[in-house]
This record gives structure tokens, sequence and C-alpha cells, in this order.
């Protein structure tokens, strides 16, 4: 309606017939009446301002945005806002792909948001047009939090520093290795020793996996200075693991669309940001005592190939490496590296209570292949079931719906659409593990999924839970290490029971990661 006043001639004709109207009214008042009047006028004149600027900002955008991936409906202001389940905005992509295909748009409040769902599109996007679609956007909350720092949410220059440091650091300090394996086996150790202490008992998973995936990841990070004991370690994971939920929680997402409305409002974003705050000055006081005491550890940790970095400033890439960036990379990494294995395991465990008789096959399978043997990462081959209930309790646990969101590096036409500079991008990565064409029974937990008719694991290349691309995961080699030798073991030393009279819970809780619910479970010894 406003718009259709506000063209041309017709918007002059509407703003000085207002102001002349005001004026000739002026005349016949008394000063209270005045007063009031001046009031209005300015009132008025800021509706017209606001009018005027959004026809503008309205018209801007149509010119923009000409021929751009069409979408559904959209409300002044608000766009999609209201289509959406807030506390399930993943199944709500997955319901708005299959009715606008597989490239769509969408509004958020002001911003123009493209979803690619479907294994097709989003190999395109993320292998052919890899470098295209290779930014990530400017989010609100993540902005505030990360200053363009790290390794997840910076881009350019900064990213591809940071990003090759972390590559091969972890390369450096032994992942995919032996020397790794045996880090792992450690802390299963202890793993394994703490179930057993339940004696069959029911039992919080939560708790005792954390730690020691949290333990391994600490290992990589700060050497053997620090465990999960530790109370800033403790301290330090409270606070992500609250982050992690308050990122995804309504107020956080509105934040995210309206920041300077939401700003000034108590709610999940203020924790996070707090969180954030507070976390930072727990790792600032870490590295502020590695740097007092250097060259006293025994295993190198990242934070101190990080330093030595910053001792070589001579090259180009060493302006890089300022105490900012260490910080927020190294929250990066604990945020990244931790909550995906730990939620993997934990769906695991859980199909495995579901499903007895595929917890019996994978056994009956390391029984026969390793024995009591340790398993090592080679055993993947022996182990072609194992392996495949892994890939696909991955697919089906589906921990990273969206992925993270990226954002094009050039104004680009992608399948007949233009796409300008710096548009949000949802790579639909739960569309890509449910992918029919691709999976036989994408809605089931179906290893087969990953077996040829002889029992041979079998790759299928829509497999990309880690994404794919030069921005793929970095931990993802890590990951697999920590999957396959975490999973065997707990498998190869325990039958995992539901406890009686509780009901096995599948809906994910909300958050960033898409986790299990806290569940109690039973573990006998099998050994
Ligand atoms: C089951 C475990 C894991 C899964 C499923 C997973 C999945 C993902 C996904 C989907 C992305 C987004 C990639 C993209 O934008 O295309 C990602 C990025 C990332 N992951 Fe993982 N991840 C896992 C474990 C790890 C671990 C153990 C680490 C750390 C050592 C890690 C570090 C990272 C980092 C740093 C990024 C950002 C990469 C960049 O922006 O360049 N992840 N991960």
């Amino acid at each position: 309606m406003a718009s259709a006043f506000l063209t041309g001639n017709k918007t002059t004709h509407f703003i000085c017939g207002a102001i002349r109207e005001v004026k000739n009214d002026l005349h016949d008042l008394d000063f209270a009446d005045t007063m009031l009047n001046i009031d209005s006028i300015t009132t008025l004149l800021a509706i017209i301002t606001f009018c005027l600027l959004a026809k503008f900002v309205y018209d801007q955008q149509k010119k923009k945005y000409k021929n751009f991936p069409p979408g559904p409906m959209r409300l002044p202001i608000i766009g999609n806002l209201h289509m959406f389940n807030l506390r399930e905005p993943y199944g709500t992509l997955t319901q708005m792909s299959k009715k606008h295909g597989s490239i769509f748009s969408l509004q958020f409040g002001f911003i123009n948001i493209v979803v690619l769902s479907g294994y097709k599109v989003v190999k395109d996007a993320l292998i052919k047009h890899g470098d295209d679609f290779s930014d990530r956007p400017q989010i609100p909350l993540f902005a505030k939090l990360i200053r363009g720092y790290g390794v997840v949410f910076s881009n350019g220059e900064n990213w591809n520093v940071m990003r090759r440091f972390t590559f091969l650091t972890l390369r450096q300090l032994g992942v995919g290795s032996k020397a790794m394996e045996s880090v792992i086996h450690d802390e299963c150790d202890m793993l394994l020793k703490a179930i057993k202490s339940y004696e069959g008992k029911p039992f919080d998973n939560l708790p005792v996996m954390s730690t020691a995936i949290a333990n391994i990841l600490l290992s990589i990070i700060l050497g053997n200075q620090y465990t999960c004991e530790d109370p800033t370690i403790l301290r330090m994971k409270h606070l992500i693991e609250e982050s992690v939920k308050l990122i995804a929680c309504p107020m956080s997402l509105l934040y995210n669309v309206y920041p300077p409305l939401v700003n000034c409002l108590p709610g999940s974003h203020r924790t996070t940001i707090n969180n954030n705050l507070e976390f930072c000055k727990l790792v600032k006081e870490i590295y502020t005592k590695f740097k007092a005491q250097p060259d006293k550890h025994e295993r190198r940790s990242l934070i101190e190939a990080f330093l030595d970095k910053q001792h070589e400033v001579k090259s180009k890439s060493g302006l890089y490496f300022h105490d900012e960036n260490l910080n927020t990379l190294i929250s990066n990494l604990i945020i990244a590296g931790l909550e995906p294995v730990h939620s993997t395991l934990r769906w695991g465990l859980l199909l495995m209570m579901k499903y007895p008789d595929i917890q019996k096959n994978v056994q009956d399978e390391i029984k026969k292949m390793i024995g009591v043997s340790l398993p090592q990462t080679e055993h993947r081959k022996e182990l072609p079931f194992t392996n495949a209930v892994i890939h696909e309790i991955q697919r089906f646990g589906n921990i990273a719906p969206i992925s993270i969101p990226r954002a094009t590096t050039r104004d680009i036409t992608f399948k007949g659409y233009f796409l300008p500079k710096g548009t949000f991008i949802i790579m639909l990565l739960r569309s890509v593990l449910q992918d029919k064409d691709y999976f036989e029974k994408p809605e089931e937990f179906y290893p087969q999924h990953f077996l040829d008719s002889e029992g041979k694991f079998v790759k299928n290349e829509a497999f990309i839970p880690f994404s794919a691309g030069k921005r793929s995961c970095i931990g993802e080699n890590l990951a697999k290490m920590e999957l396959f030798l975490l999973f065997t073991r707990l498998l190869q030393n325990f039958t995992f029971l539901p406890c009686p009279g509780l009901e096995l819970n599948f809906n994910p809780e909300i958050g960033f990661v898409s986790s299990p619910k806290p569940y109690m479970m039973r573990a006998v010894p099998r050994l």
C-alpha cells in the first residue's frame, strides 16, 4: 500500500499536501496544540522518510536480485521467518526443498538466503564451483564473537593462512599416524575403565564420552599440560557445550536477523556473547603460561607451533599469527572438534541399543577378525560390516544438517540463476545424506547402504558428512580415526543395552550440531 502511494510525482504531492494540511491547521491552534502538531509533523516526516527509504531499498534489491532463485512468498520485514519452526529449522528447510526444488531462496528479515539441496547441486557448488562458494557469510552473532579471526568464520587471506597452518600442524602432530592411534587408545583405556565401573548398571554416557574425546583433542591443541579434570578446561568445556546449544535458540536466531533490535534484550545471544568473552579470557590464561615457559613440554602442541610462528614474522603470512587469531583458532578447534565426534558416537550407541542384531553382527565380526587385540586403523579393511555401520551412523545421525553456511566470493550465474557476491548460501547436507537417488532407504538405519551383495564395503559418493572441496572439514582424518577406534573398542568390550522402562529417544537436541538428547544406558562387559 505505502509503496503504491510513493511513486514519482504522487509522492511529492502526497508529502506537500500533508505538510500544507498541517500548516493550515497550525494557524487555528493554541500553544499546546501547536506543540502536539510539531510532534505530529515530526512523526509524519519520519514515516514518509522511512517509506521512501524502504522503496529505495526495495528498488535496489529488485535490481540486484533480478533472476535470483525463486522461493516461498515472503512477508514485508520478516520475510519467511513466520514459516519456520525455530525448534526444528532443518525440518522446515527439508520440507521447503521438497516443494521448491534443489535451489530456492528465502528471506530472513532483510537477509536473502539461497538454499542448495540434493547431492548433484550441492556437489556442483562444492567442487565444480568450489572457489565461487568458498566464503563464509557475515552472520551478526558470529561476527561479534569471532571478528573475522580464526579459521571457521574467517575469509580471504586470514582464512587461507590459518587453514594452511592448522592442516599442516595437525599432520605434523601425528594425525593419521601410529602416534595418534596410541593417544586415542590411551584415552580409550580410561573410557573403558570408567564404563566398567558402572558394573552393567544404568549410567549417563554423556560426561564419560565427552571426557575421552576432549582429552584427545586437548592433547593435540595443548600437549600433555591439560586434561579434562583441570578446572580451567572444565569451565571451557561447559561454556562451549552451553553456547553450541544457545546459538540455535530462537533469540540467537533473531539476533542474527535484527541485530540492533535484539541486542538490548536479554536471551541466549547475550549468554553466548558473555560465554565467549569468558572463554577468550581462559584461553589467554593458558597461552600466557605457555609463553612464560617455552620449550618445557614433552609433547609438542598446536599452541606451541603457533607461538613459534609468532617469532617468525619475517614472512608476510607471519603477520597473521597474532593473539586474536590464536584465541579464535583454539576456540574454533575445540568447538568444531569436540561436539561432532562426541555426538556421532552417542548416536552410534543409541542405534546399537535400538538394533541389537546389528550390534551383535559388529561384535561377531570384531571377534572373528581381530579377537581381543587392539584395533588399528588398517583393520578397517578387515571389518567391512563394522565400517559400514560407522558410515551409516554418520549418515543417519547427520550431525551437521546445514553444514556451516557459505557465501559467494563473486557475482556468479549458477544453474541459470544470478547470485551476487556475498549471497548467503545454505548447503543442506541433510538432503544429500538422505538423497533417495543415492541411498535406497534414506530415512532408515540401513548399513547395507555401504555394502555390496557379497558383504564387501562400498563407498557411496553422496556420503559427505564432512562436506567437500576446499573448505571441507579440517578434522576429517582425526574424526574418522577416533570414530573407528573408539566405536570398535567399545563394542569389542561391551554390549550396550537400553534401561528397562526407558524409551529410546531419536529426536535431536536443538543446537548447531544435531546431537542426541542425554540418555541413560547399560554396558555389560564382554571380555
Ligand atoms: C564426526 C566429526 C565431524 C564432522 C561430521 C564434521 C563436519 C564438518 C562440516 C560439515 C564442516 C563444514 C565444511 C564446509 O563448510 O563445507 C566442518 C568444518 C570444520 N571442521 Fe569439522 N567435522 C567433524 C570433526 C572435526 C574435528 C575433529 C575437527 C578438529 C580437529 C574439525 C574441525 C573443523 C574446522 C576447523 C572446520 C572449518 C573449516 C574451514 O572453514 O575452512 N572437525 N566440519
